[in-house]
């Protein structure tokens, strides 16, 4: 390719309008968008980190300005919604993998917010892989036990670590290294601590100090991709840890929890709602210990929502 149809890049940095486009090597550019792309930007199709692009450098009075020309398909995405009724916005492209976090003890986890997450993972077809930190704490292995048992069977992958001893990290710093990782989990699960184990020194911004430069200075927070020493990125988006389900359509929740939409295939009544029905292969399922009753229970909970946003006027944007 000449250098007038541009170079391939991956967007590094997106902050207000600047995109920061890595070209390989290390080398990075600044760029912008113009026309078509910025239009689109603005009706909320927006460029994000990890997508693709291609850039063309124009000289300048000082130096040259690049432009973002064109925007390879996703493979993947990762979309934030805002609140009910509001349009779902990607927040990070071409992401391999989701990293929930929760802690097995202080915070106590919580079923309910492990499952958003997990919903959140399906409805983009992003993997998941479940971490469950903070093993080396009074009751630990016991908690971290008892939830392995509930996701495990359903085909998630789920690692026990500890970001204080080191317990189970080599293993996940491998998984780390390839690709692009999201993490996600409630305030104070360890997801900074976790990150700064495995590689010292990575600044990260916590949730807390990017919700204090968020409201302190009146500035843009960026987005960015954090290269990691060993190879592979790590998404640092302010936001994601705000995640509601808006957006996820009531029939594509059953879809989010895979076991229940397994077991839903033998219900006698083709939509089923799993609430007491003759014939209802998932009530089984739950009394047989097939189904862990907090997934139901989250299940229900997260469908229920779905109806409530669809009557807002809520939909999902691709
Ligand atoms: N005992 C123990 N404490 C941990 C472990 N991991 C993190 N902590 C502690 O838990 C607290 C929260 O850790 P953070 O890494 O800030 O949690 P976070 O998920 O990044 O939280 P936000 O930035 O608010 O989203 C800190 O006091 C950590 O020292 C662990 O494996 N064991
Ligand atoms: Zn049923």
């Amino acid at each position: 390719m000449s250098e007038a149809e541009g170079r391939w890049g991956e967007v590094w940095e997106t902050t207000g309008g600047v995109y920061r486009v890595e070209l390989g090597g290390g080398e990075q550019v600044d760029a912008f968008l113009r026309g078509r792309l910025k239009r689109e930007a603005r009706a909320g199709d927006r460029v994000v980190v990890g997508d693709r692009v291609r850039v063309v450098s124009e000289p300048g009075a000082d130096e040259s300005t690049w432009t973002i020309e064109e925007v390879e398909p996703r493979r993947s995405q990762i979309v934030r919604r805002s609140g009910p009724g509001r349009k779902a916005k990607a927040v990070a492209a071409n992401v391999d993998r989701l990293v929930v976090v929760a802690s097995v003890v202080a915070p106590d986890p919580r079923p309910e917010v492990i499952d958003r997450l997990l919903v959140l993972a399906e409805s983009d077809e992003v993997p998941a892989v479940l971490v469950l930190n903070k093993v080396d704490l009074p009751g630990g292995e016991a908690s971290a036990k008892a939830l392995s048992a509930i996701y495990r069977p359903i085909g998630y992958d789920v690692r026990t670590v500890s970001a204080e001893t080191g317990e189970g990290l080599p293993p996940l710093a491998a998984l780390l290294s390839e690709g692009v990782s999201a993490f996600v989990g409630p305030s104070g699960v360890g997801k900074s601590s976790l990150l700064n184990a495995i590689h010292p020194g990575l600044s990260l911004r916590t949730g807390d100090v990017s919700r204090r430069l968020q409201r302190g200075r009146h500035t843009t927070v960026s987005s960015r991709l954090i290269p990691l020493p060993g190879g592979g990125l790590v998404a640092d988006t302010p936001g994601f840890a705000d995640v509601g389900v808006w957006g996820v359509g009531e029939s594509e929740v059953e879809r989010c929890y895979p076991e229940i939409a397994r077991w839903a295939e033998q219900c006698r009544f083709r939509g089923c709602a799993h609430a007491g029905e003759p014939g209802c292969a998932v009530i089984e399922a739950i009394e047989a210990g097939e189904i862990a009753p907090s997934r139901l229970e989250s299940f229900r909970l997260l469908r229920d929502e779905a109806r409530a946003d669809a009557r807002h006027g809520g939909r999902r944007n691709g």
